[in-house]
């Protein structure tokens, strides 16, 4: 649980303290209708909101996902400007553990202000971070940092435009899918008119890790995913690959660009695949996680003791003049697709300084020889401005939309 002080919390958070509040202490922090006092040993590891960056990128990854990718209905900036300061205010609170608005209850006549599905519930280390897709700039007639462009079509991508594209994401993730899920409810509910949801998934069993002391978590094709990951303290790496720095623009930094593919596996194929077949696609044993001519899954990757197109040696910054990218995917299932075959999959997420110099060159060379490809299918794809953190008093955007 982070170490936050009452008075951190009180301020980071922005939480209200008032009456009828000691029944919130014990089990952790929980959605109270009316604004409560938190003690700071009962925090239920609520994530600060507030920072230089937004929570959710280098945060350590949470069990849980849920992406919503939003298509503007207006082309009012006024109207963007305030949907934004309202859904700040309204995840301030969530990540605290608070009812949006005036809460679950006690409205009557009216709807209440919040969906109430995440009454009693810890704040489950939720983080909620938002992007602006290319078109957002279109719409809203805004110049967009130069770096954000449409991605460009790779070999073998078959795109449902249904489930691609979109002008602002919203990526929660937490411990609890309810949580998760709840938040989202909520911030859709309040942005009615302003945006509507284009696609959203929902991902679970986390497929990288940005804390390398903790046990790599493994994807559904079984191997362990996210071991030559960023970790989420690695300052130096982070400056350089991931936050947006002097070449700006100026609301972006500390920002990042992030890249969003849904992924489909061929389960039943991969399942059918030799133990030595599925560890030469990837050069890495499937228990340990070792690279091949290692023993260790940290110990240190040789490029030529792996097979020539192995998708670690293609897709290794050694291999691709340093292209990096730090890695957040969550596995998916979203039932069967009528023909008896799961459509189930990595949900990619990846956050970058620069798209040209993460994604874009390791997808290309990727796309063109990762005999990993005979049993994937990039079908939904995003690519998003995540601005800088949010100070307080501020909110999301301000410095694009002021
Ligand atoms: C464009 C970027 C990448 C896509 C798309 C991608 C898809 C994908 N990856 C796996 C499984 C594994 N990937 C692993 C390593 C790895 N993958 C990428 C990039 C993309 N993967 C990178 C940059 C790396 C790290 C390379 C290195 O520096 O060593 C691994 C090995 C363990 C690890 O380090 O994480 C696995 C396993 C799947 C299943 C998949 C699409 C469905
Ligand atoms: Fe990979």
């Amino acid at each position: 649980m982070p170490d936050l002080s009452r008075r951190r919390l009180l301020t980071g958070a922005g939480i209200v303290v008032g009456a009828g509040a000691a029944a919130a202490a014990g089990a952790g922090l929980v959605r109270q209708a009316q604004p409560a006092p938190v003690e700071a040993d009962a925090l239920g590891g609520a994530i600060p909101f507030h920072g230089a960056h937004q929570a959710g990128i280098a945060t350590p990854v949470q069990d849980r996902l849920y992406f919503a990718a939003f298509d503007l209905s207006t082309d009012s900036r006024e109207k963007v400007v305030a949907m934004l300061q309202a859904w700040t205010a309204a995840a301030v609170r969530l990540t605290a553990a608070q009812e949006v608005g005036g809460g679950a209850t006690g409205a009557e006549p009216a709807p209440p202000d919040d969906t109430g599905e995440a009454i009693g519930l810890p704040a489950s280390r939720l983080t909620l971070t938002v992007g602006f897709g290319p078109s957002f700039f279109d719409k809203l007639k805004l110049p967009g940092p130069e770096r954000l462009k449409e991605l460009p079509h790779f070999p073998a991508d078959k795109l449902d435009p249904a489930r691609s594209g979109g002008d602002v994401c919203v990526q929660a993730c937490a411990d609890d899918p309810q949580v998760a899920v709840h938040a989202v409810r909520n911030l859709v509910r309040i942005g009615f008119g302003t945006v509507s949801v284009r696609w959203s998934q929902l991902g679970f069993g986390k497929t990288s890790s940005t804390t390398p002391d903790a046990q790599t978590p493994r994807n559904l094709m079984g191997f362990k995913d996210g071991t030559n990951n960023i970790a989420g303290t690695d300052r130096k790496k982070l400056d350089e690959h991931v936050w947006v720095g002097d070449e700006g623009p100026e609301w972006m930094r500390g920002g990042s660009y992030l890249v969003a593919r849904r992924i489909r596996m061929h389960i039943e194929t991969w399942d059918r695949t030799s133990l030595k077949e599925q560890e030469d696609i990837f050069g890495r044993t499937k228990r340990e996680g070792a690279p091949y001519g290692g023993t260790r899954e940290h110990d240190p990757v040789v490029l030529d003791r792996m097979p020539i197109d192995s998708h670690v040696r293609l897709a290794s910054p050694a291999s691709l003049s340093g292209a990096t990218i730090l890695r957040r995917g969550y596995s998916f299932t979203d039932g069967s697709d009528g023909l008896g075959r799961l459509d189930a999959g990595l949900f990619f997420l990846a956050y970058q300084r620069d798209p040209e110099k993460g994604f874009i060159p390791i997808q290309r060379a990727l796309a063109a020889t990762d005999p990993l490809n005979e049993y994937i299918q990039h079908v939904g794809s995003g690519v998003f401005a995540c601005p800088g953190g949010v100070r307080p008093g501020s909110f999301w955007g301000q410095g694009l939309l002021d």
